[in-house]
């Protein structure tokens, strides 16, 4: 049994990872933790858990001192405040999955220029593992820190990895068009995710300066091999989970619908969660799962690729990949309690 800690358990990430773990064969929960509900039980904030999760929320200090008793800690903590927990818990040989930002940028001066802040942990980004599974599986496997990946990174990763891999596309063309549910934006209060704002409407936000995109952009430029810059655009759309992004790139030369589809299948072939279309996929095909859904369309009218990838924001967009990197760092199933098919409607 893999020993658990979570810390933030209370917001929208922690919980779906509570959920996921709930039913995971291998582990056990050790401690929930919580900023503002230290103290209460975990089921008082989410009540759907009555009789199930019987834990009650304990405060940082209380972790700290419970750190010893664990294999692996998660973090799902607002950015800026991963650093001196992980340092102890690293300390101690604890494992650290975090599911926010701090550790996914590899240069300091780029995560204080996209997120105001000192990074205070910079030696410990040589060693940390950017937790993609379909393309770092190896280097997870024998991580002590992972840097889970942003939702909208995921989702446009995913998407873009085999053309590059393959430079099928110029690196320089790439336009990515991106939707998420409100979810992503956390559970705390925030006015543009109230029902009455964001209802009946679609905004895009953070045009052109976006934190996601230098993370998308060290990615993509690892893959390829050279660095790349690329126009990503978010928008809030009125539904509680899913994020759909539609990545584009111009062609380097001809190539056919059905190759481009092998060379998709090829490249995730061992990729469980990854499944490639024949048709353009909706969020709604993988809501509530670890999957990656990927549609590709060849528009022979401007030779350019356009690639549509669906996933669940809170799942493998956070929860779930944080799970699934945790199976390869213990070496268990990779798929171990991610096996979920949509629930229709
Ligand atoms: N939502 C999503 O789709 C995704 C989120 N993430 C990342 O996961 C992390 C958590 O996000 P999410 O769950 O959405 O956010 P929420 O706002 O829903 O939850 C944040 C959690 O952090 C705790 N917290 C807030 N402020 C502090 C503080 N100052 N010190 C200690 N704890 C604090 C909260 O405690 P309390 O409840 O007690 O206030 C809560 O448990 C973030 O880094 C986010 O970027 C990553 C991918 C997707
Ligand atoms: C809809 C919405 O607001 N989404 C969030 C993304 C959340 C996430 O995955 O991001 P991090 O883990 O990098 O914070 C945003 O755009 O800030």
């Amino acid at each position: 049994m893999i020993k658990v800690g979570i810390i933030g358990s209370t917001g929208y990430a922690g919980q779906q990872l509570v959920w996921l773990l709930h039913r995971h064969r291998e582990t056990k929960i050790v401690f929930l933790s919580s900023y503002n509900y230290a103290g209460l039980p975990f089921s008082n904030v989410y009540p759907e858990y009555y009789q199930f999760i019987q834990d009650l929320c304990i405060d940082i200090h209380t972790v700290e001192k419970k750190l010893s008793s664990i294999d692996l800690l998660f973090i799902a903590l607002p950015h800026g405040k991963s650093f001196a927990i992980t340092k102890k818990a690293l300390d101690l040989g604890v494992k650290v999955i975090d599911l926010g930002a701090d550790f996914r940028l590899k240069n300091t001066t780029t995560y204080k220029k996209w997120y105001g802040l000192n990074h205070e942990l910079p030696e410990f980004l040589s060693t940390s593992v950017y937790g993609l599974p379909e393309i770092n599986k190896k280097d997870i496997k024998k991580a002590n820190l992972i840097a889970n990946p942003g939702c909208y990174p995921t989702a446009s990763i995913l998407a873009l990895a085999p053309l590059l891999k393959h430079k099928i596309i110029d690196p320089n063309s790439i336009i990515i068009d991106a939707k998420s549910g409100v979810s992503g934006a956390g559970r705390k209060a925030n006015v543009a995710t109230l029902f009455a704002e964001c209802n009946e409407s679609i905004k895009a936000y953070g045009v052109g300066c976006h934190r996601h995109t230098p993370e998308i952009e060290q990615e993509v430029s690892n893959i390829y091999g050279q660095d790349i810059l690329l126009s990503f655009t978010p928008h809030l759309i009125p539904m509680n989970r899913g994020i759909l992004a539609t990545c584009y790139g111009s062609l380097v030369e001809k190539i056919s619908q059905e190759d481009l589809y092998k060379i998709y299948e090829d490249f995730y072939k061992d990729g469980y969660f990854i499944r490639i279309r024949k048709e353009i996929p909706q969020t709604k095909w993988v809501k509530g799962t670890n999957l990656c859904d990927i549609g590709i369309c060849i528009d022979e009218r401007t030779d350019r690729v356009i690639i549509v990838s669906a996933i669940d924001n809170l799942i493998k967009g956070a929860a779930g990949q944080a799970i699934q990197n945790m199976n390869i760092m213990f070496d268990i199933e990779e798929t171990e309690g991610l096996k979920f098919i949509s629930m229709t409607p």
